[in-house]
């Protein structure tokens, strides 16, 4: 059987890392994969993303870089837009011109967080800082080009690898006695080894089909012609204020934590009040289970120590 050929961009960051640590399971797959961080591949450089994609003959981009600063985006507006969207444009239509499968993962920001219920993958977009409209961009980008692939949007990411809320509130822990944090802003954490787990299941899903040869790599000729959105965090709801609770207690620290609201915390970017995303289309097409929020940031705070 051929191997298939991955190109996974940014692959220093959160979602990359923990898509890292899986390669086992997709070696088991028959994916050979090609983890690119900034300075090997910076996805904003055009004509070697070009080349590299040529040179090793890539049937499918997993898109994890990007600029994920939301409050400094408010001020670097042409580099998160060159990243989130210039940058994005090319991926698609390198993917539509060399019928590449393009995994590509975008954000709960695109909305506006006027919602009472979660968001469907239908819902209106209307984003509300300069990060999300980005994304938006770069998910319209995908959809006017239409290559073979899915969009996911995901919310509150966080892993044991790179920058996130959880490794914010354990470092403020050891400095500080109190902490402020806001409690009318609710969405879902999603753990990025969950997100991770869910790309290589789509995967899995849409490449099994086997020619006559049994050849994987003519698969993506099969697939319908179009990109698809999916929303995925992980199961519940919470608000920062709890989402930083739970960390204190699970980890056994003793913070005071004041809810506080969003007006008392003034930042660059504003952040949707109501972000949640209803994940019915992608557990329903890809038939899988979502942890629960709670059990997937027990597991990543025990692995924080153990990576
Ligand atoms: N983090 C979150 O809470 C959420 C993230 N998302 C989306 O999920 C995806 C993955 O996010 P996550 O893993 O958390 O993000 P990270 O910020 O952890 O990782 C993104 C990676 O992309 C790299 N990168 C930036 N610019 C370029 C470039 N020009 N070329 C190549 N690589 C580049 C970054 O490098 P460097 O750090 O050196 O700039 C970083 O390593 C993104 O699309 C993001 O928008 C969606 C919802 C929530
Ligand atoms: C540090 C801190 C933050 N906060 C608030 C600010 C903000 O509203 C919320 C989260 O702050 P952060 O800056 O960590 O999170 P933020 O950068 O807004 O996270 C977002 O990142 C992008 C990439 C996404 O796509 C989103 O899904 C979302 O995860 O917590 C407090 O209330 N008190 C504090 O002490």
């Amino acid at each position: 059987m051929n191997n298939i050929n991955i190109l996974i961009t940014g692959s220093s960051g959160q979602l990359g890392s923990e898509l890292r640590m899986l390669n086992d399971k997709f070696k088991m797959l028959n994916y050979r994969c090609f983890f690119t961080d900034k300075n090997e591949l910076d996805i904003t450089d055009f004509k070697r993303v070009k080349g590299f994609i040529e040179k090793n003959d890539i049937k499918i981009i997993i898109n994890t870089a990007a600029y994920t600063a939301v409050d400094k985006a408010e001020e670097e507006k042409e580099l998160a837009e060159l990243i989130n969207y210039k940058a994005v444009e090319n991926l698609a239509k390198i993917s539509k011109e060399k019928e590449i499968f393009l995994v590509h993962i975008s954000t709960d920001y695109v909305f506006n967080g006027k919602n009472y219920r979660p968001y469907v993958e239908e819902d209106k977009t209307d984003p509300i800082n300069y990060y999300g409209l980005t994304k938006l961009k770069g998910e319209e980008a995908i959809k006017k080009i239409n290559p073979k692939g899915v969009i996911i949007r995901t919310s509150w990411v966080y892993s044991s690898f790179g920058k996130n809320f959880v490794k914010t509130m354990l470092n403020l822990a050891k400095t500080k006695k109190e902490l402020n944090i806001i409690f009318d802003q609710i969405g879902t954490p999603t753990y990025a080894r969950d997100l991770a787990e869910v790309i290589l299941r789509i995967l899995d899903v849409k490449f099994k089909i086997t020619d006559s040869n049994n050849n994987l790599t003519s698969n993506i000729k099969h697939l319908p012609s179009n990109v698809e959105i999916y929303h995925y965090s992980n199961e519940g709801v919470c608000s920062w204020y709890d989402f930083a609770k739970a960390i204190f207690e699970i980890e056994g620290i003793d913070i005071k934590v004041n809810p506080i609201e969003s007006k008392d915390y003034p930042t660059p970017a504003k952040r949707p009040f109501y972000s949640v995303l209803n994940k019915s289309k992608i557990k329903r097409d890809f038939n899988i289970e979502i942890p629960y929020w709670i059990d997937s940031l027990k597991e990543c705070l025990e692995r924080l120590y153990d990576e």
